[in-house]
């Protein structure tokens, strides 16, 4: 049985946890692989975040000539290569998949890397299932940031056929003449508007009667109406039973005009997904977990056992990059400096979703700071109001802000319309800084004639007292 000073288990945002700070550390990385070709370094790098918005940028483009007509260009799309897009992709993704896996495997002489997949056969000591038959090791320290997986929906048949996630789908040998795709969320959002511009019949299934739910009222609305334009939406409705024919899948729906069904050549499941603390075992180790299964930590990333720490979506209800990053630094900094821990700062989490139009948010949603009997006013900003939006003749697009009237502090910010992510970066910074709406408009220089302008204006349209 081998000891380490500190274990890891998950090479996504935990791989960054062993600096040079720990070079005198003995330590062991512990990491089962993603995708179809189990990839070392988590979901972003080889199945999220990276390659989805790589593809996203390229339907982007591909939906030039929609924008174009709408100018007075009339462009043409002749065609879409998907290998050469597809290869290019993972070119670089796998390269850099790999590059690391070498590192840590070969190059990096106090880390051994465990590949196979984990469990806990007791409080601090793990049963690894490699290649080579099971490993059983024991550490000091123990940090799970073992992400999640999809989530496969109870629909009768469903574990009887192929369908695709988005760990799979990305990788298609062709692409598909025509594709359903089941979950209104984050992913069925994204990957929806990818297939869609490259070309693809795509009938988007579900549950209740808007996309993306989570996002402020307005917003959501906005774009549900926006996506029905792009592609077949079929809300309100149940999937009763799926099955394959000779030509694809059959969806059998129900809803609010009765029975149908939806035929596709692919199906892609996008229904939200499931922490991994269940392959982990995580009770054996003394970790509890909540009843989503997500590991429950303090501020400080420390899980119910002494010297057990977890970060990422293993243990946050976030499933972002950018907080399993944050987290892991904490974590990073608590491994180090026992007697001066730091805590996680989860005030402020924006996210963006990089559908057609993007959406980028951070803060209360109108119907959160109304629930919360929280007193607000509200302001809102169409791109086609300001002079970028003029140029780019958007008709659709808006932020929408929310403040405390009394200090002009924000509370929120809603953006919907061409770079979304990107204009609302102001308005994070204003946020957790503490920056009041009034000073944030009128004590800076906001260039002339570019979007952030929609931010300056949404901020000066505030009814502040
Ligand atoms: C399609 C998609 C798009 C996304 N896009 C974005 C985006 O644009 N922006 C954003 O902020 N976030 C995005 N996300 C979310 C983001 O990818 C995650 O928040 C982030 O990758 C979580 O990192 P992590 O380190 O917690 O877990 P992961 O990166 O999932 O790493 C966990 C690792 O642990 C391994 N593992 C699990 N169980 C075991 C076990 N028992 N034994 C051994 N190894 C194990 C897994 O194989 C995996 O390699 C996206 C996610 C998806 C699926
Ligand atoms: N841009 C980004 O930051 C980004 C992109 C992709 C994913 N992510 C992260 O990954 C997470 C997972 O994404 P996701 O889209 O799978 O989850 P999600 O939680 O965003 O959406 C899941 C959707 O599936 C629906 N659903 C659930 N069960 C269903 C069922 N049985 N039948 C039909 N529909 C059902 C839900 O109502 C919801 O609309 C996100 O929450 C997000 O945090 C982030």
């Amino acid at each position: 049985m081998r000891h380490f000073d500190l274990v890891i288990i998950g090479s996504g945002s935990g791989n960054s946890i062993p600096d040079e700070r720990f070079d005198d550390w003995n330590v062991a990385i512990v990491d089962k692989g993603i995708g179809p070709d189990s990839a070392y370094g988590g979901t972003c790098l080889n199945v999220g975040c990276i390659p989805t918005k790589m593809f996203v940028h390229t339907a982007d483009v591909a939906g030039a000539p929609v924008e174009g007509e709408r100018l007075g260009v009339d462009l043409e799309l002749q065609r879409v290569r998907w290998p050469d897009i597809r290869d290019r992709i993972f070119g670089r993704i796998d390269a850099i998949s790999s590059g690391g896996r070498h590192y840590r495997m070969f190059d990096n002489e106090n880390v051994t890397l465990f590949e196979g997949v984990a469990r806990f056969t007791g409080q601090r000591e793990l049963t690894v299932d490699t290649a080579h038959g099971p490993e059983t090791i024991t550490a000091d320290r123990v940090v799970i940031a073992a992400g999640t997986r999809p989530l496969a929906p109870a629909v009768p048949g469903l574990d009887e056929i192929d369908y695709h996630t988005s760990d799979s789908v990305m990788r298609l040998a062709e692409l598909p003449s025509s594709m359903i795709v089941m979950g209104t969320g984050f992913i069925g959002a994204e990957l929806a508007h990818v297939f869609a511009a490259l070309g693809v019949q795509v009938t988007m299934i579900g549950r209740s009667g808007r996309l993306l739910r989570g996002e402020d009222e307005a917003v959501s609305e906005r774009i549900t109406e926006l996506a029905a334009r792009q592609w077949d939406l079929r809300l309100n409705r149940k999937a009763t039973s799926v099955e394959r024919d000779a030509d694809g899948v059959l969806l059998h729906l129900e809803g609010p005009e009765g029975a149908e069904v939806v035929a596709a050549e692919q199906l892609l499941i996008a229904v939200g997904r499931t922490p991994n603390s269940d392959l982990l075992d995580v009770q054996q180790a003394g970790v509890t977990t909540d009843p989503d299964g997500k590991v429950v930590v303090d501020a400080q990333q420390r899980t119910s056992a002494d010297g057990v720490w977890a970060l990422g979506d293993v243990s946050s209800a976030y499933e972002l990059k950018h907080v399993a990053n944050h987290e892991e630094r904490v974590v990073q900094h608590n491994l180090l400096h026992p007697d001066d821990p730091v805590e996680s700062d989860h005030r402020v989490v924006p996210h963006a979703v990089f559908t057609s139009p993007q959406i980028a948010s951070v803060g209360l949603t109108e119907q959160q700071a109304r629930d919360r009997g929280i007193e607000y006013v509200t302001a809102t900003q169409d791109y086609g109001g300001i002079a970028y939006g003029w140029a780019m003749e958007d008709t659709t697009g808006f932020a929408k802000l929310l403040a405390d009237p009394d200090t002009g502090q924000l509370l929120g910010a809603h953006i919907i319309g061409p770079q979304a992510p990107t204009v609302v970066q102001p308005l994070i910074q204003a946020m957790q800084f503490g920056l009041d709406a009034r000073a944030m408009a009128r004590g800076q220089y906001w260039i002339h004639p570019a979007m952030p302008e929609l931010v300056e204006n949404a901020l000066l349209n505030l009814p502040l007292r």
